[in-house]
């Protein structure tokens, strides 16, 4: 008998607050195995939230969370997962090169083992997918947004994960570096890695989507197929305030 591959995430009800005020209203979130899970929703709405509730950053106060099938408190895995964080800097303060920051995505590999050549070389493939490879040896702090992006993207792809988390990926970086990462998600994707992407509208990542899934003031309004060539603003459960040319107040629209 075949058992089914669990899915990657399985979020249920999921109930929880940050800074003592409520922000999850009872979100159910799965991404299957190899499926690609956009998280979309207005400002505000919890969708960083959501995702730091699957990486256990944000603690549930109800509900539950089963990463491959295994519940949260007994998940050790981490190195199935890679995680891109909502638009930071890649440059914390402390001097670091692009190679040195990449380098962290293995840790959950080789523990404190040290670094041998296959942890060298998964290195030098993740800075290959985001093309930059010819900036190894830089500094990050000298680098601009859109490249340290692409370094933290590469830092959650030097593991292989079996699940890629991106916070906004695309926010603030250019069409070349969007490019880029299209093409690095949809070689993850054909590699069989699960993707939940959160974003403000589909765009250039649009044709690799299997399904999106809605925010609205921490409830889900809609989980399905994506709309085709459209943002966020055509999904149900969308409102957006909007100042129009022919309008001298703004619009809301549904
Ligand atoms: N560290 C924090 N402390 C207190 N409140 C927070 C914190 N982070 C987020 N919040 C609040 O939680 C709510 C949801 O925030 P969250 O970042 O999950 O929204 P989002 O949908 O990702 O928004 P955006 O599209 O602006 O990134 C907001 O009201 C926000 O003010």
């Amino acid at each position: 008998m075949t058992h089914p591959t669990p899915p990657a995430v399985h979020l249920r009800a999921a109930v929880a607050s940050r800074g003592g005020r409520p922000v999850l209203r009872g979100v159910d979130l799965t991404v299957a195995a190899g499926e690609v899970v956009a998280l979309l929703g207005a400002n505000g709405s919890g969708k960083s939230t959501t995702v730091k509730a699957v990486t256990g950053a944000v603690a549930l106060e109800h509900g539950d969370l089963e990463l491959f099938g295994t519940p949260f408190a007994k998940f050790r895995a981490w190195h199935r997962i890679g995680y891109v964080p909502q638009r930071t800097t890649a440059a914390s303060g402390v001097p670091a090169t692009v190679r040195e920051v990449v380098s962290t995505g293995r840790l959950p590999q080789h523990r404190l083992l040290p670094f041998r050549r296959r942890d060298r070389e998964a290195v030098d493939r993740a800075l290959t997918a985001v093309g930059m490879l010819d900036r190894a040896s830089d500094g990050v702090a000298d680098l601009s947004g859109g490249q340290q992006q692409r370094v933290l993207i590469a830092r959650a792809l030097v593991g292989s994960p079996d699940l890629l988390i991106m916070d906004e990926p695309m926010a603030g970086v250019d069409a070349a570096s969007q490019q880029v990462l299209a093409d690095t998600l949809r070689s993850e994707v054909a590699r069989g890695a699960a993707v939940l992407l959160v974003l403000h509208e589909l765009g250039p990542l649009e044709p690799l989507i299997d399904r999106t899934v809605v925010l609205r003031d921490g409830c889900v309004a809609h989980d399905g197929p994506p709309v085709p060539n459209t943002g966020l603003h055509a999904l149900p459960g969308h409102d957006h305030v909007h100042p129009h040319a022919d309008h001298t107040t703004p619009r809301l629209l549904a």
